[in-house]
């Protein structure tokens, strides 16, 4: 059986690696239109702020791993278009030599793209996206000018949040916009928020929420930044407000979800029996939500890689759904949530409660301590977790883990009271902060 994968990045390398590893014999073609394979997007913001030395440890496999473990790899070679009745590829490399490959199945792993601010003046100079390697590389590179010392950035979600950072890390007047009222809205509640909004402001960062950009302006090179609330004299600007799915190959004979990401089933299928999609181009299955939705993190493309490449090789697996679970570090304030926050299951019609603790990581007679602040989420009729969210400048991610489980498993906020939850002085509390907070749930 011969299958051809189009992207090779994390949802591709996960599928390729899934056949090739587990399923020898197999015929696997690999065709991505990039230089590179494999980055991991989000080591930009170290890189570039200067928290980690350079980029090259950035990429974890190689165009000549997939050669020695007998695929075959086309990079530099954009797919043009598909004929999904003659189940054949049409691909073009840099120097527009065109090819084809037929396939028994076809793996559609083409990812997302930045969402473009459609307005006056987004073709000057000194406008970034950061979404591919090369893209860092420019936004390194423009950093890198003396008469650079203004950046704005527009879209205070994760990629914004993180390499506002990094630019102030650069010794750059950092201006931070978004449309929403506070930072990470998407993510976490405004009672989470506004500590990661003090952070920011407190590392320097000028902070502009509530506010939408109208327009750049400049000669050659933007200079100036428009919004519906003032003007702001600017050296260069990143745009980050949000992916989309990069689904144009296959957009008109397959169905799509609302932001044109193919629908998949719980095997990966696509509406054709003979394609698959995953990661950031493909839906994906809500256990908050109890619905498909489109949730892109490199997380969720590794797990649809493998969930597709098994389906193909011929195990039968099903997707599991996910929690969407996320986290983020600014300068050492670190925040994690999974599933659902109060705004989005009010968005989404879930009728909610929740519940919320703050308290020190450990005992007050340990030095090196510091608060933490957590909220349980659970639906009002069932009383199942929907979504947790944690907050401190101690390393409390791990948490979230056990979260994600909850809700993916429909574990009730009331399993949760008399939990087995060890205490050691070093790590944690006798009294716990999750059992504290899920013993005053209403
Ligand atoms: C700055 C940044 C930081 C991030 N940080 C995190 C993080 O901390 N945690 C997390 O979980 N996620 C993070 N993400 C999101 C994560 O990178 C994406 O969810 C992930 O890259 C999706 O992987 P993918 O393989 O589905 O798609 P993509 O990474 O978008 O890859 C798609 C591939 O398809 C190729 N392609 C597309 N069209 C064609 C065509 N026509 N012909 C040939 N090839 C084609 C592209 O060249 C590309 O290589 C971050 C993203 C960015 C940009
Ligand atoms: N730490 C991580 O896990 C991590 C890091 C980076 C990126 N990612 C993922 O990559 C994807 C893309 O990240 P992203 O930061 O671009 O998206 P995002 O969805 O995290 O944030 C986009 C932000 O832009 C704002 N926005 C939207 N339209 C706007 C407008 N017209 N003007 C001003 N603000 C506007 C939104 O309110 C939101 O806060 C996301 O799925 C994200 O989860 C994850």
């Amino acid at each position: 059986m011969k299958t051809v994968i189009i992207g090779s990045n994390h949802a591709g390398i996960a599928a390729a690696n899934t056949l090739l590893d587990n399923y020898p014999g197999t015929e696997v073609v690999l065709i991505d239109r990039n230089t590179n394979l494999s980055y991991l997007g989000c080591g930009t913001a170290l890189w570039v702020g200067r928290q980690i030395d350079g980029y090259e440890d950035l990429f974890y496999t190689n165009e000549a791993t997939f050669r020695e473990k007998g695929a075959k790899i086309f990079m530099e070679s954009s797919v043009t278009s598909i004929d999904f009745n003659e189940k054949i590829v049409h691909f073009e490399n840099k120097a527009g030599e065109k090819s084809e490959e037929s396939y028994d199945k076809l793996i559609l792993a083409t990812g997302s793209k930045p969402i473009i601010p459609n307005i006056p003046g987004k073709d000057l100079e000194g406008l970034h996206f950061l979404k591919l390697f090369q893209e860092g590389q420019e936004v390194d590179r423009d950093m890198s000018r003396d008469d650079v010392q203004t950046v704005a950035v527009i879209g205070a979600g994760y990629i914004g949040v993180e390499i506002a950072e990094a630019a102030k890390r650069r010794g750059k007047n950092v201006l931070l916009f978004d449309a929403m009222p506070t930072s990470l809205a998407s993510y976490y509640d405004p009672e989470f928020t506004q500590h990661m909004d003090k952070n920011l402001e407190a590392n320097g960062i000028e902070l502009h929420f509530g506010e939408l950009a109208t327009e750049y302006k400049g000669d050659k090179r933007v200079e100036q930044l428009v919004t519906d609330k003032g003007t702001y004299d600017v050296d260069m600007v990143i745009n980050a407000i949000g992916f989309t799915a990069n689904s144009d190959l296959g957009k008109d004979h397959l169905e799509t979800f609302r932001n044109g990401a193919y629908l998949v089933d719980n095997h990966q299928k696509t509406s054709d029996d003979s394609v698959y999609a995953v990661g950031d181009c493909a839906t994906i299955y809500s256990n908050a939500l109890e619905a498909t939705t489109y949730i892109a993190l490199a997380t969720n493309a590794v797990r649809s890689g493998i969930i597709a490449g098994h389906n193909v090789g011929g195990t039968e697996l099903d997707a599991i759904g996910v929690q969407g679970s996320n986290g983020i570090s600014i300068f050492g304030y670190n925040m994690v949530s999974t599933g659902l926050s109060v705004a989005a299951a009010k968005k989404a019609e879930i009728d909610v409660d929740y519940t919320d603790y703050e308290d020190l990581q450990k005992p007050g007679f340990i030095k090196e301590n510091a608060p933490v602040k957590i909220r349980i989420v659970y639906e009002k009729s069932s009383r199942r977790i929907v979504g947790a969210q944690l907050a401190s400048t101690e390393d409390i991610s791990a948490n979230i883990h056990m979260f994600s489980l909850a809700v993916q498993e429909h574990v009730t906020i009331d399993k949760l009271k008399l939990l087995d939850i060890f205490f050691l002085p070093h790590f944690n509390q006798p009294y716990n902060y999750i059992t504290m907070a899920a013993l005053r749930a209403k």
